[in-house]
């Protein structure tokens, strides 16, 4: 199966590898196309533009960072209008509102394209290992027939209907990531300042009913203050400020991802966007001098 691939961040460049690694003939295109050289060493084609990408393939995947780049790469220059048609499928796996999809999805099918919105639950990790939560919706037959793929991307896909359910499950599933990880944080932080060891805390979490595996990976790694990305955090406050949107429209109160969001824009703010969401963890040491 030959598929198109545009963006190569952290989970494009593990979801391209890992269907090259398949036997899928992949093109690959990245806005920073420097990017792409290492895909091309794993048997990879570059495609110029998405337009070009769309051209040469029957299918095309992308996983870009928010609503503006998902929006680009189909209605600027050289984007994937110029060459979509009806015997051409476009899925996009970005984290995106409902409004975003649901635009892209009317521009392809009005030139007769064929659209699945699907995004994914799961991380850098189980992006390498084919481990991803699947949460499509759209056009049934595109699905269908891009099942192989998904098959080697995630452990599990699932089907939600019309477009803009794929987009709102992952925005509910993230509120939720995201409103944990603060009161993970807040608990290391409480059980180190009240002195306990945080490491009792972890293994304690881990034998009760919060056992998770978010908190199994992520504990460790902020005791050892170590944020490397994996989700990057600017893109967790993309996803709070997106579901509050979502819970805005429908009259949800949320004060907890309310809060949550505060947290990570103060993250932001401290120039910590780029590191793992777990670095919200820094948000909670005092600033100035210490104090008891
Ligand atoms: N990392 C994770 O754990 C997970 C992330 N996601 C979601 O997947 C998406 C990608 O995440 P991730 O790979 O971590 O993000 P990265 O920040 O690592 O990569 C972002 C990608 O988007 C591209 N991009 C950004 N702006 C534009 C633009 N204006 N036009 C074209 N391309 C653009 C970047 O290109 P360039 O290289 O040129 O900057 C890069 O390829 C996000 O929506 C995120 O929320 C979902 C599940 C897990
Ligand atoms: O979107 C992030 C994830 O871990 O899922």
């Amino acid at each position: 199966m030959e598929v198109g691939f545009l963006g190569l961040g952290i989970m494009g460049k593990a979801m391209s590898l890992n269907l090259l690694r398949h036997g899928f003939k992949v093109t690959v295109w990245n806005r920073t196309l420097s990017k792409c050289d290492e895909l091309v060493q794993h048997g990879a084609s570059i495609g110029e533009t998405p337009a070009a990408v769309v051209k040469k393939c029957k299918y095309t995947i992308a996983i870009l960072s928010d609503p503006p780049a998902a929006l680009s790469v189909v209605f600027d220059k050289d984007g994937i209008l110029e060459q979509i048609n009806n015997e051409k499928g476009y899925i996009d796996m970005s984290t995106v509102d409902a409004d975003t999809s649901s635009k892209i999805s009317e521009a392809i099918t009005s030139r007769g394209g064929r659209f699945l919105e699907a995004p994914v639950s799961g991380s850098k990790k189980p992006a390498e290992d084919g481990q991803l939560v699947i949460l499509a919706a759209g056009n049934k037959a595109l699905y269908d027939e891009v099942l192989p793929a998904f098959d080697v991307l995630g452990k599990k896909s699932f089907f939600l209907g019309e477009v803009g359910n794929g987009a709102k499950m992952k925005l509910v599933v993230n509120m939720t990531m995201g409103s944990m990880m603060n009161a993970f944080a807040e608990g290391i932080m409480l059980a180190g300042k009240s002195g306990l060891n945080p490491q009792n805390l972890l293994d304690v979490l881990d034998l009760g009913a919060m056992s998770n595996p978010m908190f199994k990976l992520k504990g460790p790694t902020i005791l050892q203050k170590n944020y490397t990305p994996a989700f990057p955090l600017k893109h967790q406050q993309k996803d709070m400020r997106l579901a509050l949107a979502l819970g805005d429209e429908n009259a949800v109160p949320m004060p907890v991802a309310a809060a949550a969001n505060e947290a990570f824009k103060k993250a932001r703010s401290l120039g910590l966007g780029d590191l793992d969401f777990s670095a919200v963890f820094e948000t909670l040491k005092p600033i100035g001098p210490s104090s008891s």
